[in-house]
């Protein structure tokens, strides 16, 4: 059964998305242009986010001229992004666009590739550093990664995310580009979570990285490689 079937996973529909996300891809898009696809690419999803996911409301407005009904997005006030560092950094920059007023956490989260996948296809997982604000039931939480290889570095964000404090409203997942192994751990772990992504690519290459994939986003977008 494949993971579309499986309903593990929701994908980015919107074809400027499948338009950045193959610029992204292409090798030879340098580190300038790759970090300004990621924030194009995040405004992108947060607008897809709000169309999907989240209620209008009618409410009675003052124009200059009359009064009229307008309509308006419920909850854009309750919105909390979480920035898993480092490669979120951009496309959480993308996605303020569209939810300007989020309250942001933000978690250094990150693989050990030296230590390689164990058995399992799991990495170790550091965290370093963790700021979340306050979370409550009324909040959509976005936790922002363009990566979900094996599911490691989420699920460990997960973990920290719903390990105290009340459940939120809604809990997504966003990615740009997602494993089926890593969207099957995070399924099987955090079955309440809605995982939103624009691609699920073939598969993971002995090293964890995405295949066709883009590379480390990391690298790419911070030039570090
Ligand atoms: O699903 P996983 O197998 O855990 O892989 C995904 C993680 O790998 C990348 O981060 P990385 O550890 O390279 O850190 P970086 O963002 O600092 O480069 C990516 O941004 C994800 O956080
Ligand atoms: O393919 C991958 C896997 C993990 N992290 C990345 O940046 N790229
Ligand atoms: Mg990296």
């Amino acid at each position: 059964m494949t993971i579309e079937e499986r309903g593990d996973a929701s994908l980015v529909t919107h074809a400027l998305a499948k338009d950045e996300l193959s610029r992204l891809r292409d090798v030879e898009t340098e580190q300038v242009e790759f970090r300004k696809g990621l924030v194009r690419l995040g405004r992108i999803c947060g607008y897809e986010i709000i169309d999907g996911r989240m209620e209008t409301e009618y409410t009675e407005i003052q124009t200059p001229l009359t009064t009229t009904m307008g309509e308006r997005v419920k909850g854009l006030d309750d919105v909390v992004i979480v920035n898993v560092l480092r490669a979120a950094t951009p496309f959480v920059e993308g996605l303020l666009k569209a939810f300007p007023r989020a309250r942001q956490g933000v978690i250094s989260a990150s693989r050990d590739e030296s230590a390689g996948m164990n058995e399992d296809g799991e990495f170790p997982i550091s965290v370093e550093y963790e700021k979340m604000p306050d979370i409550s039931e009324d909040d959509t939480v976005i936790v922002a990664d363009p990566m979900l290889a094996t599911g490691s570095t989420m699920c460990s964000v997960l973990d920290h995310i719903t390990s105290d404090g009340p459940d939120p409203e809604r809990l997504i997942v966003l990615s740009a580009v997602s494993a089926p192994p890593g969207v099957v751990r995070v399924a099987e772990a955090f079955p309440d979570v809605d995982l939103l992504t624009v691609a699920i690519d073939d598969e993971l290459d002995d090293d964890g990285f995405i295949v066709p994939g883009l590379g480390d986003a990391g690298d790419r977008a911070f030039r570090t490689d």
